[in-house]
């Protein structure tokens, strides 16, 4: 019998007490160290056929790290896969091996040629079909592209750009893609955040597409910190907590607190800012005057001092778009900005960081962090004049500062002197956003501010980005395509649409289900009307 969620979760019943017959994959015995710390104690997951089993756990628990086992780009140092009834030895396990034993990976980043159409995405993967004549047979290719894309309702024909498609439509052509050649069936693929950077309409178009290929038979293990989405559309759950399974939920429908209990060990409320008192000033600091650039054809945005402000809108609607012209790294193509009353054209990252403007890009990891250095020295970055003395770096005061960011933050590494690629995904974040803060700068620039962040931790930033608009008066402009957090973050939250500003609202005047609406409504493209018609009564 398949273990009770109850059961399972007090950990009552091993995990290898499902029946063969129902086990899509079943892990035993994982364990994982690197140099002298263990990050995986004796894992293991069951996942059954033709479900949706999600992989929970906070930030820096180990879920990566099991991924990363089964594609083979880490070796265990013990543990056993059972899959397609086949016994493999994870100690000795290879990508070759993973791809052979039937499971396919959609990482977040999706590997996709965005110039390239569809049908030559899918036959990079796959080879090209031939001729007799040795030509690409590229009839072959594209009716059977075409049947997929059907199966798949991937929006679009053979022929599009991948960069044309909507964002969830890509990560699908990423799915078909990866299970192009799995006639039987009987792959078991692994979703990692795939999400992360999808609004909610769109996340919900590719849960849904997700969910039906699951009541088709195909079975999901899905990786994700977006736990209200997780719960809508997953049977099964393993639970992770410093490499221990601590929670296995069979065929539950499992509550976020009940969840976030399990993750944490403990029972934790309060993980989004409630009833908080705005410091906002009129006191403008940071003024876009008709904006264009990009996706964004004329923006007006006046920031004030110990404001905080979310910038919502569909994918491509132009959020991060605006978030650079305001950090320099892009110039925009007309259209004006003042700081602090004066015009404010930086042409660099440097002369916007120098006007005391600070940038938290959403692709942290590539562009805002130095892998192969330390934590301390990634935290240090931002602050180097401060700690420069007479030519020689202050390192015991370096260090000093770096514990303090670290225990601030919550960020769970080893210590200042551990790499920085050897953090985790979401710990990794933490860092970025405590380098930048701690510049005290006058103009925050947040993008996705918690994507890939725990539960757990998102109060704590909450907390930080709170406390910077309250003591240092710092304005603070957040793009998020969470529109929970932007609700329960923001004093005002505009919604971009069509290139230009479509909606301004005080959070405190709507609920989260007014605003989805709003972002859900607004045109999509310049000059489009959009999906409803909207008044400035709409959220009554
Ligand atoms: N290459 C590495 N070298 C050293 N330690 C590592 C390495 N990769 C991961 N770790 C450590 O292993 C632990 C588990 O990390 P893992 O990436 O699996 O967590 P995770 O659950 O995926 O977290 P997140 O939600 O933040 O992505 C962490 O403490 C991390 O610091």
């Amino acid at each position: 019998m398949v273990p009770t969620s109850q059961q399972a979760a007090a950990g009552e019943q091993p995990s290898a007490a499902a029946p063969a017959t129902d086990v899509a994959l079943r892990v035993t015995g994982l364990d994982k160290s690197f140099g002298a710390v263990q990050v995986l104690r004796n894992a293991s997951l069951v996942v059954r056929h033709g479900t949706i089993h999600a992989l929970l756990g906070g930030n820096g628990s180990g879920k990566s790290t099991t991924i990363k086992i089964l594609a083979g780009v880490y070796q265990a140092d013990a543990g056993r896969l059972e899959i397609r009834g086949q016994g493999y030895d994870l100690a000795g396990y290879t990508p070759a091996t993973a791809e052979r034993s039937g499971l396919r990976f959609v990482h977040q980043d999706l590997g996709l040629f965005d110039d390239l159409s569809v049908e030559e995405n899918f036959a990079f993967d796959a080879g090209f079909p031939r001729t007799s004549g040795g030509r690409i047979d590229w009839k072959t290719l594209r009716a059977r592209v075409a049947e997929l894309m059907r199966a798949y309702g991937i929006h679009g024909t053979p022929r599009t750009p991948v960069n044309r498609l909507r964002p969830a439509d890509r990560t699908l052509v990423a799915i078909a893609r990866a299970l192009q050649d799995d006639a039987a069936g009987d792959c078991v693929v692994v979703l990692d955040e795939p999400t992360a950077s999808l609004g909610k309409k769109e996340s919900e178009e590719l849960l849904g597409h997700v969910r039906r290929r699951a009541d088709l038979g195909q079975t999901f293990v899905v990786v994700s910190h977006r736990m209200q989405e997780v719960l809508s559309v997953a049977q099964d759950f393993t639970v992770f907590r410093d490499g221990a399974v601590v929670g296995e939920l069979v065929d539950a429908q499992p509550t976020e607190d009940e969840i976030v209990a399990i993750m944490a060990g403990r029972s934790v409320t309060a993980l989004r800012p409630t009833g908080s008192i705005s410091h906002a000033t009129n006191d403008t600091v940071l003024e876009f005057r008709q904006i264009a650039a990009g996706p964004l054809t004329g923006v007006d945005l006046a920031v004030h001092r110990g404001e905080i402000v979310g910038i919502a809108g569909l994918a491509g609607s132009g959020r991060s778009t605006l978030l650079s012209v305001a950090f320099g790294d892009r110039a925009p193509d007309s259209g004006q900005m003042l700081l602090d009353g004066r015009p404010y054209a930086p042409r660099s990252i440097g002369a916007a960081m120098a006007a005391g403007v600070a940038l938290v890009p959403e692709d942290r990891a590539h562009e805002a962090a130095f892998a192969d250095l330390t934590t301390d020295e990634n935290l240090s970055m931002s602050v180097l004049g401060r700690l420069w003395h007479g030519g020689l770096l202050r390192k015991r005061e370096s260090r000093a500062n770096a514990r303090a960011l670290i225990e601030k933050f919550g960020v769970h590494v080893a210590g200042p002197d551990a790499l920085f690629s050897s953090m985790s995904g979401g710990n990794q974040q933490k860092v970025v956003l405590a380098r930048w803060l701690q510049r005290d700068p006058q103009v925050i620039l947040l993008d996705e501010p918690t994507q890939g962040v725990d539960v757990m931790s998102r109060a704590d930033i909450y907390a930080v980005i709170r406390d910077a608009a309250a003591t240092i008066g710092a304005c603070v402009l957040i793009a998020s395509s969470d529109i929970g957090e932007l609700h329960a973050l923001c004093d005002r939250v505009v919604v971009l649409g069509g290139g230009r500003i479509v909606h301004e609202v005080a959070a405190r005047d709507v609920d989260v289900d007014d605003l989805t609406a709003l972002v859900l409504k607004a045109p999509s493209a310049p000059g489009d009307v959009g999906a409803g018609t909207i008044t400035e009564g709409a959220l009554s």
